[in-house]
């Protein structure tokens, strides 16, 4: 059975979105207690392989996880799906009303992309409540379960509420309707499932140094092959301050006709070409178990 390797404990965002993901087939899902433990386990040949939230509609990229990605040169991206994350606000049971509840709330405990999807209603229902950070939804839910405390509320899934026993004060309290986290899934083996409608190729390029207009030049080498791109971000190579290597996200496969091409001609001006995947791509629409 292929193990999933997923940001726990279990109830997690990323836990709903895998078990969306890999729906057909039997999996064992494997909760770790951070981040850079899913890289690790899968680098490892614990997993088969791990899920990575990697951008937000509200928050953008995840910057840890993309550098993270970064750093696990022997991890290809094997795929991409998006997922909409539904946050509840999570207390202990209680006989109180609800509003009560709310009203003696005094912190929130949660993950911070998760706390920022929730701003607006945590600024008006909540002003008076200080925050917590902590290393995901599932385990702001499991500290308030251990609490015991009905002055702290954790915000984080139905799911994680059912698991731990606690009381949804609110549901679906996050800010926008249009709240979806892209996921990838890194792995050694390549995944087998419906073939999809679409395939992106990641890659990270380096500039050469003293080349005026570089960036210029790579962007180029895809506009005239009319190949799309659907993200560039530049993050710092932290080998010296003001370096930089740029974050590609290419709308075609690399096992197309025009995309090695492109590559060579930027490989020529001088820069550094690292493919971290070509995959398939599931939009919310296309799921990938359709
Ligand atoms: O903390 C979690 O539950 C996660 O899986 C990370 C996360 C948090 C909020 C949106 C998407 C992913």
């Amino acid at each position: 059975m292929k193990r999933i390797a997923f940001l726990g404990p279990e109830g997690t965002v990323s836990q709903e979105s895998a078990r969306y993901f890999f729906a057909e087939g039997t999996y064992e899902f494997v909760p770790y207690a951070l981040m850079s433990d899913v890289f690790a386990a899968t680098a490892d040949g614990t997993a088969d392989y791990g899920v990575v939230p990697i951008e937000n509609t509200i928050e953008g990229s995840v910057k840890h996880h993309i550098d993270l990605l970064v750093d696990s040169e022997s991890l290809p991206i094997q795929g991409e799906w998006v997922y909409p994350s539904i946050q509840n606000l999570i207390g202990v049971k209680s006989d109180a009303s609800v509003a009560e509840r709310i009203a003696g709330l005094r912190k929130v405990v949660s993950k911070d992309v998760a706390i920022a999807q929730c701003h607006d209603f945590l600024r008006s229902r909540l002003p008076q409540a200080e925050f917590d950070y902590v290393s995901s939804t599932a385990e702001g839910v499991r500290i308030v379960k251990e609490a015991g405390d009905a002055s702290i509320a954790a915000i984080g899934t139905r799911m994680s509420a059912e698991l731990y026993g606690l009381d949804l004060l609110a549901e679906n309290i996050t800010d926008h309707d249009n709240n979806y986290t892209r996921f990838i899934v890194i792995g050694r083996e390549r995944l087998s499932m419906r073939p999809p409608e679409q395939h992106k190729t990641t890659i990270l390029v380096t500039l050469p140094e003293d080349y005026p207009g570089a960036l210029h030049q790579v962007l180029s080498a895809f506009a005239w092959r009319r190949i799309n791109l659907s993200k560039i971000e530049s993050r710092p190579t932290k080998k010296k301050l003001g370096n930089y290597y740029f974050y590609i996200d290419i709308e075609m496969s690399l096992d197309s006709v025009l995309l090695p091409s492109a590559l060579q001609e930027i490989e020529a001006i001088g820069c550094q070409v690292r493919t971290l995947g070509s995959y398939p791509y599931f939009s919310y629409s296309n799921r990938p178990n359709n």
